[in-house]
């Protein structure tokens, strides 16, 4: 089908645009009104999120409601664990818990490579329902955890502010990390290509905790990992890698075959640009500048639209919109991309 909105991908495909297409990570959230009066109605977020109609619709609320430039559907990264066989559990004001953890060789019998079809088959139905509901009004985006701060999450069991139990078993047993983080990087591979059958036009790979790492450990536990997924997907559609905080990779990251890197705040621009020349940047608003007034924001955004420039440009803030946001805020950001990037 064609899109009337293709914005999103000519920018990742380094192609002319007439304007910066934006989005905002975390988009389809707890942002909105709309969004919460329907995860009452589903009961709990797992609820929704495994209900394909629900999931369907809170996707396609920030298109109608934000005016965003593509949808990212409604899911999570922690759906791959579970389809692996390790299911997760999530917690009212405290976040994702997993009941059992994987740390040692032996917990490693009772995982699989997820089957797509079989095991997260609500998730490509909801793909498959928001493609058909969009009709072709902007770019639809899947997603998946990098294997790295998925590993995270399956050996720790929750979130943490140093994933210290996930890192130790770096240093003690790299051959049982390099085992589960191979198992991921397979159901992974295989999940991004099924979004890809059922409708994703781009997949973003989340290495949300990469910043807890060295540069020697990125390059060991997380990028071939990440170069694996981008090889086996880029042939299809763009890929784009955002792994917060790994500024000190910005380089190898350029240098894989993804078509988009996303860069959090406290990455500089130009440096970026230097780093990974030829390829599309998103990004990199601080999240908590959508805080200030209306003029404040405007002002923040001109500044980045100024550094990052019109083309090979995708804009997005730094890392997910922080759920105690005000809606009209997101909005005002928004538009004034689209204000400021008319070319
Ligand atoms: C680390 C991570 C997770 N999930 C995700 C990441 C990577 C991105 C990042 O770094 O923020 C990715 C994610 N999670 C969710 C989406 C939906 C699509 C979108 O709008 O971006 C996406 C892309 C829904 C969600 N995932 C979650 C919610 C809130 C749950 C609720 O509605 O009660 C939503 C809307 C829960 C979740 N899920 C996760 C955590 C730590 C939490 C709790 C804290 C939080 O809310 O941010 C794991």
């Amino acid at each position: 089908m064609n899109l009337q909105n293709d914005l999103l991908l000519r920018a990742a495909r380094g192609e002319r645009v007439e304007r910066v297409p934006v989005w905002t990570m975390r988009q389809a959230g707890r942002i909105l009104a709309e969004y919460r009066a329907v995860r009452e109605q589903a009961g709990s977020f797992i609820k929704l999120a495994t209900t394909p109609e629900l999931a369907a619709e809170v996707t396609i609320q920030p298109v109608d409601i934000l005016g965003v430039d593509a949808a990212i559907i409604f899911s999570d990264i922690l759906v791959v664990p579970e389809g692996m066989g390790l299911p997760y559990e999530m917690v009212e004001q405290r976040g994702p818990v997993f009941p059992r953890t994987v740390r040692t060789l032996k917990d490693l019998e009772s995982l699989r490579i997820a089957d797509p079809e079989a095991d997260l088959g609500y998730v490509l139905d909801a793909l498959k329902i928001v493609k058909k509901e969009l009709n072709g009004r902007v770019p639809l985006i899947g997603f998946a955890g990098a294997p790295f701060t998925i590993f995270c999450y399956m050996t720790e069991g929750k979130g943490s502010k140093t994933f210290s139990i996930a890192k130790k078993l770096l240093y003690t047993d790299p051959e049982f990390a390099h085992i589960l983080l191979q198992k991921i990087t397979d159901s992974t591979i295989a999940y991004l290509k099924a979004q890809v059958i059922s409708g994703a036009d781009l997949v973003q790979i989340f290495d949300s905790w990469a910043g807890i790492l060295s540069p020697e450990q990125y390059r060991v536990f997380s990028l071939p990992y990440i170069k694996q997924i981008c090889e086996a997907l880029s042939e299809h559609v763009p890929v784009t890698v955002f792994a917060k905080g790994a500024f000190f990779a910005r380089k190898e990251i350029g240098e894989l075959s993804c078509a988009v890197v996303g860069l959090d705040w406290n990455m500089d621009v130009q440096e970026s640009r230097a780093l990974i020349p030829g390829k599309t940047l998103q990004g990199n608003l601080d999240p908590c500048a959508l805080y200030g007034t209306f003029e404040q924001i405007r002002n923040e955004v001109k500044k980045m639209v100024d550094q990052f420039g019109t083309q090979r440009y995708i804009a997005n803030l730094g890392h997910g919109v922080y759920p105690d946001t005000p809606p009209d805020n997101v909005r005002c950001f928004i538009d004034a991309v689209k204000e400021f990037s008319q070319v």
